[in-house]
C-alpha cells in the first residue's frame, strides 16, 4: 500500500511538473499583437493556461485500470491499461498520449458505471467496445497534495468519497460533483441531446447539479462547432441563478445563459410591454387565507399556463388565415379583375409557407405589382392613341386612373385583416365564449361556476394596452411566433429547465420554439409543486406528440442532500399527500442527529432559544443556515428581531439578486432549490400546514428538505398535525 501511495505522489508530482512547462509555454505564445488572427490565438492560448490553472491543484480525482475484451476471447491480449480521469483532459503536446482523460470523454463511462464487467462503451463512428474494469482508485488529494486514495474492484466497494463529500459542510455557493456521480445520474447527463428529457427526481437527488454537468458534457462533445451562449438555463429566479453560478466555471464552461422564464420571454416582445410582479401574488397566496377572489385569480392563471392555451390561439390564429382576405374580387376596373379566387391562390398556396403578418404583406405587394402592371398597360394604350390626344390630355387620363387605382388597392387592402398581438390577446380572452371554451378543453368544467368572475379577472388584468401578468408572456410569445415567424432569432443548441414543476405545459412547451429540434432538458419535482396558481400537475401532461420523438422520462430516487434522519420526517410528511406516481425519497447512507422539536410557550422565548443555538451551530463549523418560515410577513419580523439582537442576518424577500450565504431568514417558497447547513423552521401550526391541504404538505417538505446536516422545529402554537410522529422520528428538546 505504502509503495503505491509512494507510486501515485510520484505520478502526480509528475502530472505537476508537466502542468507547470505547459502553463509556461501558453503564456509565452502569447503576443503583444495587433494581427487579428495572433489575437484569437491568444485567447486560446489564454484560456488553455486559465484551465490547466485550474488543473493544477487537482488535476485529477481517480484512476481506472481496465482491459478490452474483443469478440475473440483468444485473441485478448490481456494488456491492461491505465487512464487517469480528471476535469479537464491532458495531454502530451508531441506524441498526443493522455496524461489525464476529461470525464466527459465517452472511456469516462467506465469509471462512473455500476458495473466492472463487460462495459459497452460507444466510441466514434457508431463503434461500440466492451471492456472490463478491475480497478477504480479514486484520490483524495487536497492543495494538490495525495492524501489517500479508495480502491473499488468487483469484489470490493466503497462508498467512502461519496460519504465523505455530503458530511462537508455547504458552501454558499452549488458546487460540482464530477467525482461522485453516479450511475443513474451518468446516464442521464450522457443522453440524448435532441430528444425532449424530462427528470423527475426527488429532493436532493442531484436535479440541478446534474442538470449542469449535462450542459457540460453537452459543450465538450460539440467544442468544436458551439459557442456556449447557444445553450440556456432557465431557472426559477436570479437568486437561484446566482447560487448555481460556480458549477459551469469550474467545469471550463464559460458565457452560458442563465435566465428566468419571465425575463426570456419578455426579451422576445417589444420594449414597451410591461409584465407586473409576481411577487404580489405569491406574498397574497401564503399570507391571506384563501378568498374566492384568490382562487378565481389561481385558475385564471393556470388556465393560461394549459396546453389548451396553445390550441385556442392556434384556433384563432387558424380563423384569421382562413378569414384574412375578403369574400370579393379585386376590381380596377371592367378589364382589369383579379379574381378571389387568384388572390386566395396566392395566400393559402403561394405565401403559405410565411407566417401571417408576412403573408399578408407579401399579399398586398403582389396586389400593388399587379395594380402597376395594369397601369403600364392603361398608359400604353394611351400613348397608341397619341395621334388624337395631346400630351397633356394623355398625361391627365393616366393620372386619373393612377389616383382611381390606388384608392382601389388601398380600400382592398384595408379589407385584408391586420393584426394586432396584444388585441388579439385581449380579444381571446374577454370573451365568455373563448374562456368557456379554455375550461372545456383544459379538462375544467368543473369551474364553470367560476366563468364570468375569470372573464372579469381577465378583464381587469388585461386593461392596460401593454401592461400584462407574466403569465401571459407565454401566450403572446406563441401568438408573435404564429403570427410573425421566429426566423430572426438562432435558436439555442439545449435549453435547460430547473424546478420545472413550476411551469405548466404550455409554458415549457414554448421554449421548444426556442432551441433547435427538440434539445430540451426539463428537471424538476412534483412533490415539491407549491404554486396554487402555476405550475404542473403530473408529467404527462407534457404533450409528447408535440415532439418528434417521443419525451424520455426518467426518475431519480435516491437523495444525497439531508441525512436519513431528516429524510425521513420529510418522507412521513410528505405521505400526507395522496398523488398518483407519489415517489419517496431514499436517502444515501448517511446518518445524523434526529430532527428537533422544541415547543416554546411564547415567540419572544423561541426567538431568544434560537438566537443561543445560532452560537452553538457556528460553533460547530455549520455556518448556512436558513430560518424558514411560510410568509414572507413573519420572516421580515424575525429578521428584524434578530438584527436588534446583534446578529448579521439576511432576509431574503424575492428581490435579491445575489445569495450571501451565512444566516437566512427565508420564507419558503425562496428557498427553492437552494440548500443549507442546518435549517430552522419556524412556528409550523395547524393554521399554517393544514392536514389536507397539498400545497401546505408540500411547502413542510420543501423547507425541511433544504437541511443537510440539522433540522430544528421551533413552535410556540399548537403544532401542525403533519409534524405529530413518535420520538423515532423527532427528538422533543425541553426548552
Ligand atoms: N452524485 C453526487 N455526489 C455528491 N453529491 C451529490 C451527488 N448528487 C447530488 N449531490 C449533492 O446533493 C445536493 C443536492 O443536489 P441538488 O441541489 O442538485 O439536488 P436537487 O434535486 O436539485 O434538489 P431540490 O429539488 O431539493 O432543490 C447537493 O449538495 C449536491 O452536491
Amino acid at each position: 500500500m505504502q509503495d503505491e501511495l509512494a507510486k501515485e505522489q510520484a505520478y502526480l508530482e509528475y502530472i505537476k511538473t508537466h502542468i507547470s512547462q505547459a502553463v509556461a509555454s501558453a503564456k509565452n505564445g502569447i503576443k503583444q499583437t495587433k494581427e487579428f488572427t495572433e489575437i484569437v490565438l491568444n485567447t486560446v492560448l489564454q484560456n488553455q493556461s486559465l484551465q490547466l490553472e485550474k488543473s493544477r491543484s487537482q488535476p485529477y480525482f481517480s484512476k481506472l485500470v481496465f482491459s478490452e475484451q474483443t469478440a475473440n476471447p483468444q485473441n485478448d491480449s490481456g494488456k491492461t491499461e491505465e487512464l487517469y480521469i480528471g476535469r479537464f483532459g491532458l495531454f502530451d503536446r508531441e506524441t498526443l498520449s493522455p496524461y489525464v482523460i476529461d470525464w466527459r470523454s465517452p472511456i469516462a463511462n467506465l469509471y462512473y458505471e455500476d458495473s466492472f464487467k463487460a462495459i459497452n462503451i460507444k466510441v466514434e463512428h457508431g463503434y461500440e467496445l466492451t471492456f472490463d474494469v478491475h480497478l477504480k482508485r479514486q484520490f483524495d488529494l487536497k492543495d494538490g497534495h495525495l492524501v489517500q486514495f479508495f480502491d473499488s474492484t468487483q469484489a470490493i466497494r466503497t462508498n467512502e468519497p461519496l460519504i465523505e463529500r455530503l458530511r462537508a459542510k455547504s458552501e454558499d455557493r452549488l458546487k460540482d460533483i464530477v467525482e461522485t456521480i453516479q450511475a443513474d445520474q451518468n446516464r442521464i447527463i450522457r443522453s440524448d441531446p435532441y430528444q425532449v428529457l424530462v427528470v423527475q427526481g426527488v429532493a436532493g437527488s442531484g436535479k440541478t447539479t446534474i442538470a449542469l454537468h449535462r450542459l457540460s458534457y453537452l459543450a465538450y462533445q460539440h467544442k468544436h462547432e458551439e459557442s456556449f451562449n447557444r445553450f440556456l438555463i432557465v431557472g426559477p429566479n436570479q437568486l437561484f441563478i446566482d447560487y448555481i453560478s460556480d458549477v459551469l466555471p469550474n467545469l471550463g464552461v464559460e458565457g452560458v445563459r442563465q435566465t428566468t422564464w419571465e425575463s426570456l420571454l419578455h426579451s422576445y416582445l417589444p420594449k414597451k410591454v410591461r409584465i407586473t410582479s409576481q411577487h404580489k401574488k405569491v406574498h397574497s397566496l401564503y399570507e391571506i387565507a384563501p378568498t374566492d377572489q384568490a382562487r378565481i385569480a389561481a385558475r385564471a392563471s393556470l388556465l393560461r399556463g394549459h396546453l389548451a392555451m396553445k390550441e385556442l390561439i392556434d384556433r384563432y390564429v387558424n380563423h384569421l388565415e382562413h378569414t384574412a382576405i375578403p369574400d370579393e374580387d379585386f376590381v380596377l376596373d371592367r378589364n382589369h379583375v383579379m379574381t378571389r379566387d387568384e388572390i386566395s391562390r396566392k395566400f393559402h398556396h403561394d405565401f403559405a409557407h410565411y407566417p401571417y403578418v408576412k403573408r399578408r404583406e407579401r399579399l398586398l405587394t403582389a396586389l400593388k405589382q399587379w395594380t402597376a402592371d395594369c397601369l403600364l398597360t392603361i398608359a400604353t394604350n394611351v400613348e397608341k392613341q397619341s395621334h388624337t390626344m395631346s400630351y397633356t390630355a394623355m398625361d391627365e387620363h393616366i393620372a386619373k386612373y393612377k389616383v382611381h387605382y390606388e384608392r382601389k388597392l388601398q380600400a382592398y387592402s384595408k379589407k385584408v385583416k391586420t393584426a394586432d398581438i396584444f388585441t388579439m390577446y385581449r380579444t381571446l380572452l374577454t370573451s365568455s365564449k373563448g374562456v368557456a371554451w379554455l375550461l372545456h378543453h383544459s379538462g375544467h368544467n368543473e369551474w364553470i361556476e367560476d366563468l364570468p368572475g375569470i372573464v372579469l379577472y381577465y378583464k381587469e388584468v388585461l386593461l392596460s394596452n401593454l401592461t400584462f401578468e407574466w403569465v401571459d408572456l407565454g401566450g403572446l410569445f406563441y401568438l408573435t411566433a404564429r403570427l410573425h415567424g421566429l426566423e430572426k432569432h438562432k435558436p439555442f443548441s439545449h435549453i435547460i429547465v430547473d424546478e420545472a414543476q413550476d411551469l405548466g405545459a404550455f409554458q415549457l412547451y414554448v421554449l421548444r420554439l426556442l432551441c433547435n429540434q427538440d434539445a430540451l432538458s426539463i428537471f424538476g419535482d412534483l412533490s415539491q409543486s407549491i404554486y396554487t396558481f402555476k405550475g404542473l400537475t403530473a408529467w404527462r401532461d407534457i404533450p409528447g406528440e408535440l415532439f418528434s420523438k417521443p419525451v424520455q422520462f426518467e426518475v431519480l430516487q435516491r437523495s444525497y442532500r439531508s441525512t436519513i434522519e431528516i429524510m425521513n420526517l420529510a418522507n412521513h410528511v410528505l405521505q400526507h399527500v395522496h398523488q398518483p406516481d407519489q415517489v419517496l425519497a431514499i436517502p444515501v447512507l448517511r446518518h445524523g442527529e434526529k430532527p428537533c422539536l422544541t415547543q416554546w410557550s411564547s415567540r419572544t422565548e423561541a426567538l431568544e432559544g434560537i438566537v443561543k443555538r445560532l452560537t452553538t451551530l457556528q460553533n460547530d463549523g455549520l455556518h448556512n443556515i436558513a430560518i424558514i418560515s411560510k410568509t414572507a410577513q413573519e420572516c421580515t419580523q424575525v429578521g428584524k428581531w434578530l438584527a436588534s439582537h446583534s446578529l448579521s442576518i439576511h432576509v431574503i424577500s424575492g428581490k435579491e439578486t445575489h445569495y450571501e450565504g451565512g444566516i437566512s431568514v427565508v420564507p419558503i417558497y425562496f428557498s427553492k432549490g437552494m440548500e443549507f447547513d442546518a435549517v430552522i423552521l419556524l412556528n409550523p401550526t395547524n393554521k399554517h400546514y393544514v392536514q389536507d391541504s397539498p400545497i401546505d404538505i408540500k411547502l413542510l417538505y420543501v423547507a425541511m428538505t433544504r437541511a443537510l446536516h440539522r433540522l430544528y422545529i421551533d413552535s410556540w402554537e399548537p403544532l401542525s398535525e403533519l409534524l405529530s410522529t413518535d420520538s423515532t422520528l423527532l427528538s422533543v428538546i425541553e426548552p
